[in-house]
């Protein structure tokens, strides 16, 4: 099973330009801010929306080719797609709204197939209710059921979560993990909040402005992001610029300190990054990368606390780039009462280098 899109979308005031693969597996997480054109490529494979130009091959069946002039309709297409606000008819049963895709089948066929959906996804006495009748829960359920009855090649999920409340959220997250496990295509999973994709995916597109910035595995992405854009998106507020001093020792401009470093920096990297949540303190100034330095202010949420530091230069001063840390209320409550003074270490392990 494989998707292949290389596609291009002219729109007044915004470009769409991308090329990735995905195989079967663990879903393809696509990240990126509001806007970037995240639900966009899933309309343009879903045959919901016509690129300008370009080329969307599932399996080796070619969807859309604007060379060739393909344009597979989209029910003919084999894509599920989950939407956002889940868009159930709501004058129609669950049960008519599972079988509203069947066409083809006999009448026997498509409730024995609605049968075999509504029990998949727990929904059994739900049947011969309509959408306002459930629960946000429950009405997920449906729009899965919808969406796997049809046995689709590849399946969009588009913000599943975001009706949800949170309590529910984590439910409905668990039991879609599970029900993605058992299937057999593709998915793509789209979001724009990067908690939920690490969690469901293993691969992940960071998308800006319609452009690929980065696509791989999450642990390498998320732990060394290639750019700028790539950080943010994928939580990191700590950036610096960098000039080279010496050998294996740079400045972080922003920062307002010197870094060692032992493994190579290619001449192209002009800044460097730390997560909020990589950042350590020590008892003392010694060792590489170390820095005293103050607290300039808190922000305090429901299980962490962002403590804002700030380092003490090398020239005495304080540098007016504050760094985030990001620590468990509790070890910040302990470690609040013991200190007197901030030692910060920046690992050298912990950084990573940006374009
Ligand atoms: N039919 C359209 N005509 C013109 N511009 C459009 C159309 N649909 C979307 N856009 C624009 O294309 C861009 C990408 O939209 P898209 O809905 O794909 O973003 P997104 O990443 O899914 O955002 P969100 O996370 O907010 O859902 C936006 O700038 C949007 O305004």
């Amino acid at each position: 099973m494989k998707l292949s899109v290389n596609i291009h979308k002219e729109l007044t005031g915004f470009t769409l330009k991308t090329s990735f693969e995905t195989m079967e597996g663990s879903p393809l997480g696509l990240l990126g801010a509001s806007g970037s054109g995240k639900s966009m490529i899933l309309r343009c494979i879903a045959g919901l929306e016509t690129p300008t130009n370009g080329r969307i091959v599932l399996n080796e069946r070619v969807l859309f080719d604007s060379e060739e002039k393909i344009d597979i309709p989209s029910r003919k297409r084999k894509v599920g797609f989950l939407f956002q606000n889940y868009a159930l008819f709501p004058h129609m049963t669950i049960a008519e709204n599972i079988a509203f895709a069947l066409g083809d089948l006999t009448k026997k066929q498509r409730s024995e197939k609605v049968k075999e959906y509504i029990t998949m996804m727990k929904l059994q006495g739900l049947e011969e209710r309509y959408p306002s009748q459930l629960s946000g829960g429950q009405q997920q359920r449906v729009a899965i059921a919808r969406a796997l009855a049809i046995e689709p090649e590849v399946l969009l999920l588009d913000e599943p979560f975001s009706a949800l409340d949170n309590h529910l959220k984590g439910q409905i997250e668990k039991q879609l993990i599970e029900t993605l496990a058992s299937y057999k295509g593709t998915s793509i999973f789209v979001s724009h909040n990067m908690e939920e994709v690490y969690r469901i995916c293993d691969n992940v597109i960071i998308l800006s402005e319609g452009k690929v910035e980065a696509y791989g595995k999450k642990g390498e992405i998320f732990e060394n992001p290639p750019t700028i854009k790539v950080a943010q998106l994928t939580g990191c507020s700590n950036f610096s610029r960098i000039q080279p001093v010496a050998t294996g020792v740079f400045e972080a401009v922003d920062w307002g300190c010197r870094l060692k470093v032992e493994k190579p920096v290619p001449e192209s990297v002009t800044y460097v990054g730390i997560k909020p949540s990589n950042i350590d303190l020590r008892r003392n100034v010694q060792g590489d990368n170390v820095f005293e330095g103050s607290v300039v202010g808190l922000n305090e949420g429901l299980q962490t606390v962002t403590v804002y530091l700030s380092l003490k230069k090398f020239d005495g001063k304080s540098s007016s780039h504050y760094l985030q840390w990001e620590v468990s209320k509790e070890k910040w409550a302990r470690v609040e009462k013991q200190t007197t003074s901030w030692f910060i270490c920046l690992d050298e392990g912990k950084l990573f280098f940006m374009e």
